[in-house]
């Protein structure tokens, strides 16, 4: 099954009312097309979102703390309470040490909380598959917010990423992203063996979002 995970970022497009909007849209092209779409908005606005739309919503990042002494930190059981069923690890925006993504995903096992781990190159998605998250994101940093599709400028990046995952870890789902807004970009991914797609700007910035997501699905 395709997942589709829309990462808000901090546009002031997804901000605020405008990521409830977003999300609707979300829902509503899932709802017709039939594909999973998940929405990741600020930590501000995730009980927002979750109070108003019924569509699995995840947090842009997660610290590997418990309850107790963390002032400033991101703790999943919040997320959880908030409405997330998941969070984004090591987002190329907000890089973290693979020990730290490694205790970042234990707070997510914890709370029976989806995790999606980011990575760079091949090499970190083999070392982010050894962990066991549910989904590895390949995301060519020099291409996030180009516009120009890593399926079609980098597919090789994408057919590495899947065998190497492959090799480590079977269960793990390789997603990718950066550039990604059109529906032949979704699907030269699910041709090149991903199992779905991490994209913002191609979406949050849209003229009308809601348009821009019907065509990224309208070749699935
Ligand atoms: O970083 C990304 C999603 O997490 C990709 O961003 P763009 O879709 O804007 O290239």
């Amino acid at each position: 099954m395709v997942f589709i995970l829309l990462n808000y970022k901090t546009f002031d497009e997804g901000t605020g009312q405008k990521s409830v909007d977003i999300a609707r849209a979300c829902r509503d092209v899932s709802e017709s097309s039939g594909i999973e779409i998940a929405v990741a908005p600020q930590f501000a606005d995730l009980f927002r979102v979750s109070s108003s739309v019924d569509i699995p919503i995840f947090a842009q990042h997660v610290d590997g703390i418990g309850s107790g002494s963390n002032t400033g930190q991101v703790y999943a059981r919040c997320l959880r309470e908030a409405g997330a069923t998941g969070s984004l690890i090591n987002h190329s925006e907000k890089r973290m040490t693979l020990a730290d993504i490694e205790r970042s995903l234990l707070s997510l096992y914890e709370n029976r909380m989806r995790s999606v781990v980011c990575t760079n190159n091949v090499a970190t998605t083999a070392a982010a598959a050894a962990l066991s998250p549910d989904y590895v994101a390949i995301e060519p940093p020099e291409l996030i917010g180009t516009g120009v599709p890593v399926s079609k400028a980098n597919p090789g990046i994408i057919t590495d990423s899947v065998e190497a995952a492959r090799k480590i870890n079977k269960k793990v789902i390789v997603l990718c992203g950066a550039g990604i807004s059109k529906g032949e970009d979704l699907k030269a991914a699910i041709e090149l063996g991903a199992g779905g797609v991490l994209l913002a700007s191609g979406i949050i910035k849209a003229k009308d979002p809601k348009v821009a997501l019907e065509d990224l699905v309208s070749l699935i």
